[in-house]
């Protein structure tokens, strides 16, 4: 019966990887890394399939979704591979006309300001990405012992995007929708929430072993304002997720001041950029809370003997962690050398093994 001992073997194997372990608090022989963005445009291989598909497809097809997930596995050596695709696929999919602009970012073309645009955030059903069933069923069967994050963008950074038309850096309609029109507000968070959370509970039951939560621009509030307006619905998210049985990551850039209430949220594991040190961190989220991170993705651009010492102190640090999955402060630059990856990736399991 070879299809269920394969099937056994993987789920012993996968358990035991030390990605999973790491996120579960468990002893491991060598600290796991992987990286934000490891695929994409550091990767030739990546530039090179992706020369004449537009993002957005190449987010739809599963031959492109499990090439590209793969190619930094293959590369690096990482311990962990990310499900190759967007924040706004599942809006894509349930109709939103948006587009990803090479160099810019997702854009909207006609953003949600007003009870009327929220209304057409419909919930996404299964059959809405039943590529991302298809492709997640592929790579874990390829991945073999090494696991599959899935991930999603959590809803205030998704609500940035759709209520600004595109990349912000003051964020002031969605600020001024949160400050000024609650209930609306509340309502396009909840109706975000409920696609997010279907969105990422797809990928689980498609065999992803891991979930990632990108609340990337959330630095951009206080903490009074996280608490009241956000935190609310990324807990509802993470409490319906808990009963999935993966761990559970939640990152955000800028997040100094927020690290606790993001644990507060219920993650296993918090992410944490490059501007809090992981031995600080460990003291800023609640116990029994993993962290990963946090090198300076800029830091690739220094020379080799700085990259080497630099993450050696992310590793020192980050024994101060009740568990450490070595990551990038936010995903790789576009223009980062990927043999410095390469060579990143060795160095923390060699600096690691015990
Ligand atoms: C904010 C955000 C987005 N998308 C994502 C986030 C959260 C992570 C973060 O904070 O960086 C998440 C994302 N986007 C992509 C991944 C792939 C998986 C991986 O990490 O390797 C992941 C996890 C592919 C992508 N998403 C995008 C690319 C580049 C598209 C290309 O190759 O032209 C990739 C590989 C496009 C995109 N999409 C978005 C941005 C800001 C950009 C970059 C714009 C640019 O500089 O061209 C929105």
């Amino acid at each position: 019966m070879p299809a269920p001992c394969a099937w056994h073997d993987r789920g012993v194997t996968l358990q035991d990887s030390p990605f999973l372990r790491a996120c579960r608090r468990l002893p491991v022989d060598r600290t796991p890394v992987w990286y934000m963005r490891q695929a994409g445009r550091s990767l030739p291989e990546y530039r090179r399939v992706r020369a004449d598909v537009p993002m957005l497809e190449a987010c739809a097809r599963p031959d492109m979704i499990v090439e590209i997930t793969m190619q930094p596995v293959r590369r690096h050596g990482v311990d962990a591979a990310i499900y190759f695709s967007d924040i706004v696929v599942p809006l894509k999919a349930i109709g939103l006309d948006l587009d990803i602009k090479s160099g810019v970012g997702p854009v909207v073309a006609d953003p949600i300001r007003d009870a009327d645009g929220i209304k057409r955030l419909r919930e996404l059903e299964p059959d809405d990405v039943s590529f991302v069933t298809e492709a997640v069923g592929t790579l874990v069967g390829e991945l073999g012992p090494t696991p599959l994050i899935g991930f999603a963008g959590a809803p205030f950074t998704l609500a940035s995007y759709l209520i600004e038309g595109g990349p912000s850096k003051n964020h002031e309609r969605t600020k001024a929708l949160m400050y000024g029109e609650p209930e609306l507000w509340n309502d396009l968070m909840r109706r975000l929430s409920v696609i997010t959370l279907e969105f990422l509970k797809v990928q689980v039951a498609a065999g992803a072993g891991a979930v990632q939560l990108f609340d990337s621009w959330v630095g951009a509030l206080s903490a009074e304002d996280y608490r009241a307006s956000v935190l609310p619905h990324t807990a509802w998210i993470f409490e319906r997720l808990g009963e999935l049985d993966v761990p559970r990551i939640h990152f955000g850039v800028g997040t100094g001041e927020l690290l606790s209430l993001l644990s507060e949220a219920g993650a296993d594991v918090v992410g944490v950029d490059w501007r809090v040190p992981l031995d600080k961190a460990a003291q800023r989220v609640q116990p029994a809370t993993a962290l990963q991170g946090n090198l300076d993705p800029a830091a690739l651009f220094a020379p080799w003997e700085v990259v080497a010492e630099r993450a050696r102190d992310v590793l020192t640090r980050g024994r101060a962690a009740e568990g450490h999955i070595f990551n990038l402060g936010h995903g790789v630059l576009p223009n980062t050398d990927p043999d410095m990856l390469t060579r990143l990736t060795e160095f923390v399991h060699e600096e690691s093994q015990t």
